[in-house]
């Protein structure tokens, strides 16, 4: 499995960065690892991000604990970087060279991706396609990004181009770089630039050339340190407003002038009423998670935002949405704040990435707690929760984050490796409300667990700490509600469990996204009650679309739950939900096949009615509280009947 014969060529070697949770009396607790011979299994083993390791990684850098020691990590977090050839990336493209930043990237090769509307901009292959402008294209070597991700390969021109898009790509596949080089790029290139120091003082209202909403405080904070990674150094301004901390901070760091500002919603309204804020300069919208942003419980604050404040209309600012899904009446309400879109669906859309590996168990209630007990222990005594998981993926690094079937193959010093990575790895388990993130914390504490509970009844700061302790390995579990669901990209979280099932099948691909990012395969384990029959078709569908096998026992259920009438997800010809576009004039239509993008032959996909009900939230997670349940299913598109926006800004 490891053989030479699979390997491509690579770069020479040099010392890895070595995760402190991966870090053992048996390499001295180095933090860099001599990635000497044999490089492969060496380096994979012990550096699950190959490459990307200390720098560039993307989303959740950890950038709290980084700033909190160090007050000047922003003038050095780039210190340790050696700038790599100008010529590197040609070079690789041209002697299809595979380096090892390029894995990752090569495990979302040979995927479908559809483009309509009028007159899309090709895909481009490499980053030097592009007019991104100097600065951002040595940010982005520095952050080591060989090569663009397919939604990169296509959203990144067609955002370059000045079109409002519409984009769905599987999680983890690097949809934050794929909006942030355009705006920054955009911003670079305006003339107003200069403009946002103007008047400066206590009573200076804040003018950002681009607006970036996310639905999470954590969320928006880890896209505001990604940002900030690939501005480095450039002139652009960026700043970040959420909830739960000081407003006045956040607004004397915008008083200095701001050209991008990432918010949540409930702090920026908060922020515009103030006065403290105009959106009038807004070039570029973009809203990350958009489905979530637009779901019924936030439209009314983004329609507030962007309708009813002083932004310009659509056609004069530009608009990306971005998510991994996009239900279709999410879809028809996005359409109000974009002007001749396009549309862009790239991969299984709202199926899971097949690098997860996707296992479903029937568990009742009162056994989960023991059952997750014995899965856990299995883990840390064996590395493998269970003997017969079957590798979803022959991608090698991936081989480090799947459960395997037996260590009994590797030789001796791999083994110890493997041992020691599949020990250590992360696990984060989902639960339904903020007291159960409690209890299970408790219980598995008082069961020689590490676990810590993250959920919107904490205050910012423990939600912070948190997410903190878990990254850095210090806390291997971390028992979270919805709010961890979307958008975060923890490093080596190998193993989520769903302990709960979400409400929708929606957030159960959200969920278990938070595994198998960026190329790596992952571990996603389900406890299935009775409770959850409603979910078994859809589930299943997702499962099949991903290339997993579903269980009998559930595909059953499935069949008897379609025979009385209930829905599904996935649409005729099997084309996922959200992975389509919704206007009904497809004629320009066109479908690549990424690698040589060129349309393939049928870019039609047929719509059908998604099955409203399972857009739903919980009513006890960290997004939505039901201001009134008088449920009016005819007024409601999802069931419910008024619901309010809370504990989300
Ligand atoms: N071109 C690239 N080369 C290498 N790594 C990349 C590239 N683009 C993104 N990444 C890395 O991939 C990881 C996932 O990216 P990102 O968080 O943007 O995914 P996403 O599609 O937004 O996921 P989600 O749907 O969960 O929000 C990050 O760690 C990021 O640094």
């Amino acid at each position: 499995m490891f053989s030479e014969s699979t390997r491509k060529p690579t770069r020479p070697t040099r010392p890895r960065y070595l995760p402190r949770h991966m870090r053992s009396p048996q390499n001295g607790n180095d933090a860099f690892l001599d990635t000497g011979a044999p490089e492969l299994t060496r380096s994979r083993f012990y550096s699950p991000q190959p490459v990307q390791s200390t720098r560039g990684r993307g989303r959740g850098r950890g950038p709290w604990f980084t700033a909190r020691r160090n007050p000047n990590w922003e003038d050095e977090k780039f210190d340790e970087l050696e700038i790599v050839d100008d010529t590197l990336e040609e070079a690789y493209v041209t002697n299809n060279l595979q380096a090892y930043e390029d894995i990752p990237v090569q495990a979302y090769e040979d995927i479908p991706v559809q483009a309509s509307g009028d007159n899309v901009p090709p895909p481009v292959k490499t980053f030097a396609e592009i007019d991104l402008g100097d600065g951002l294209k040595l940010n982005i070597r520095r952050c080591n990004y060989i090569k663009p991700t397919p939604i990169q390969r296509h959203a990144i021109p067609i955002a370059v181009a000045g079109r409002d898009l519409m984009a769905c790509a599987q999680t983890g596949s690097g949809k934050t770089a794929a909006f942030c080089f355009p705006i920054i790029s955009g911003v670079l290139k305006n003339t107003l630039l200069v403009a946002r120091h103007g008047g400066g003082g206590g009573n200076a209202v804040a003018c950002p050339l681009a607006l970036i909403l996310a639905p999470t405080r954590e969320l928006s904070c880890q896209i505001y340190e990604e940002a900030k990674k690939f501005a480095y150094m450039t002139r652009v301004q960026i700043a970040v407003a959420y909830g739960g901390t000081s407003i006045y901070n956040q607004l004397r760091r915008l008083e200095r002038g701001v050209d991008i500002l990432v918010a949540t919603p409930g702090r920026l309204v908060d922020m515009i009423e103030r006065a403290k804020v105009s959106l009038k300069m807004i070039k570029y919208l973009a809203l990350d998670e958009a489905d979530r942003m637009l779901d019924m419980g936030f439209e009314p604050q983004i329609r507030r935002i962007v309708e009813q404040m002083d932004m310009p209309p659509p056609g004069t600012r530009q608009t990306m949405l971005f998510s991994a899904t996009f239900p279709d009446e999410i879809q028809r309400f996005a359409s109000d704040f974009l002007s001749d879109y396009v549309f862009l669906a790239v991969g299984r859309v709202g199926s899971s990435t097949d690098l997860i590996v996707q296992r479903v168990e029937l568990v009742q209630e009162m056994d989960k707690r023991n059952h997750l007990l014995s899965l856990l222990r299995s883990q840390r005594s064996n590395g493998t929760p269970h003997s017969k998981v079957q590798l979803a993926s022959s991608n090698l690094i991936g081989v480090l984050f799947c459960t395997m079937p037996s260590l009994d193959s590797y030789k001796h010093a791999d083994k110890e490796i493997l041992f020691n990575v599949l020990q250590h790895a992360l696990t984060l388990v989902f639960v339904e409300t903020k007291r159960r993130a409690d209890e299970l914390e408790r219980w598995l504490s008082r069961n020689g667990f590490s676990a810590i509970a993250m959920h919107g009844d904490k205050v910012q700061m423990e939600r912070e700490q948190a997410l903190r302790s878990f990254k850095s390995g210090a806390t291997p579990i971390l028992v979270a509600t919805d709010v961890a669901s979307r958008g975060l990209d923890i490093p080596h979280v190998a193993h989520v469990i769903n302990f709960d099932m979400p409400k929708n099948i929606v957030d159960y691909v959200h969920r278990i996204g938070r595994t198998g990012r960026a190329g790596k395969c992952g571990l996603a384990t389900a406890f299935f009650s009775d409770k959850n029959f409603n979910l078994a078709k859809s589930l299943a569908e997702v499962m099949k679309e991903s290339n997993q096998e579903a269980p009998t026992w559930l595909v059953q259920h499935a069949e008897n739950y379609s025979a009385s009438g209930g829905g599904g997800w996935v649409r005729r010809g099997g084309v996922d939900f959200g992975g389509y576009d919704l206007r009904e004039d497809i004629a320009s239509s066109s479908t690549y096949n990424d690698i040589y993008g060129v349309p393939a032959i049928d870019g039609h996909y047929d719509a059908v009615s998604v099955d409203a009900p399972t857009l739903l939230g919980s009513g006890d997670d960290d997004y939505l509280v039901a201001s009134d349940m008088n449920h009016n299913a005819a007024a409601a598109p999802y069931g419910y009947g008024s619901i309010v926006a809370s504990g989300w800004d």
